[in-house]
């Protein structure tokens, strides 16, 4: 993921931001399932999204994983912590419109790592993230999910909409996974958040990310050119 992008690149096509499971017991075993999806194709960066631990679970976590991502070229975002992202030599944050506020976070993490907002379904929110500085725009649920009580259904013009009219690239999550992508990619996406969809795919995760890099693929604008 690039931060800043200046202009909408028409090349970029869709890419993948996973998420990781909110509890990990055996963070080496995850290790190695999270290799196995990362090496089934193209993604973007991957959020360590633990819920309901501690500090110190947390950083365990990151000190197995992040390795294993940014040795993939893979980016890490840590959701909620900015101060835990810089500590645990995260490239960048996301939060939400309840935990540390934009400038704050931007302050924490500096002007090289990536900060993503969570913006639920209002082009409000957006443009304020925007206009502050984000690198990037979040909008959900798509579609209904187990892995979080959402507090907002976004609908796919919204998604259209930020994506004609503005710069800041834009992400869609919320129950998304290889049957319902289409659409969303389709709309014009730069970035499709998965969890569940990828880790409790039933051909297993490596198969999800080959078949959304497979749609991402079909729908890139080079594609459509030819
Ligand atoms: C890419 C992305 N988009 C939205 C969220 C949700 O953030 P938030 O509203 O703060 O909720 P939690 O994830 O913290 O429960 C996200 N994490 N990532
Ligand atoms: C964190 C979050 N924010 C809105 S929906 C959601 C859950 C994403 O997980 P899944 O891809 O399993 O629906
Ligand atoms: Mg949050």
């Amino acid at each position: 993921m690039t931060a800043r992008k200046s202009a909408r690149n028409p090349e970029d096509r869709c890419r993948l931001y996973l998420i990781t499971p909110p509890r990990l017991d055996d963070p080496a075993a995850f290790a190695e399932t999270l290799a196995a999806a990362l090496d089934g194709g193209d993604v973007a960066c991957l959020q360590l999204r633990l819920k309901d631990v501690d500090d110190d679970t947390v950083r365990r976590v990151a000190e197995v994983l992040v390795p294993v991502a940014q040795a993939r070229d893979v980016a890490v975002i840590m959701n909620d912590r900015p101060d835990l992202a810089v500590e645990t030599g995260c490239d960048g944050v996301h939060v939400g419109q309840e935990d540390s506020p934009l400038d704050a976070a931007r302050r924490i993490v500096g002007p090289d790592r990536i900060v993503g907002v969570t913006c639920h379904d209002s082009r409000h929110l957006a443009m304020e993230a925007g206009e502050g500085g984000a690198d990037y725009v979040a909008f959900g649920a798509f579609f209904p999910t187990d892995t979080k009580e959402a507090k907002t259904r976004a609908e796919v013009d919204l998604l259209q909409w930020w994506a004609q009219a503005m710069i800041v690239p834009v992400v869609a999550i919320g129950g998304i996974g290889p049957d319902n992508a289409r659409p969303l990619i389709e709309a014009g996406a730069d970035f499709l958040a998965v969890s569940a969809g990828v880790w409790a795919w039933p051909d297993g995760p490596r198969d999800a990310v080959t078949r959304l890099n497979a749609l991402m693929e079909e729908h890139s604008p080079e594609r459509e050119k030819v």
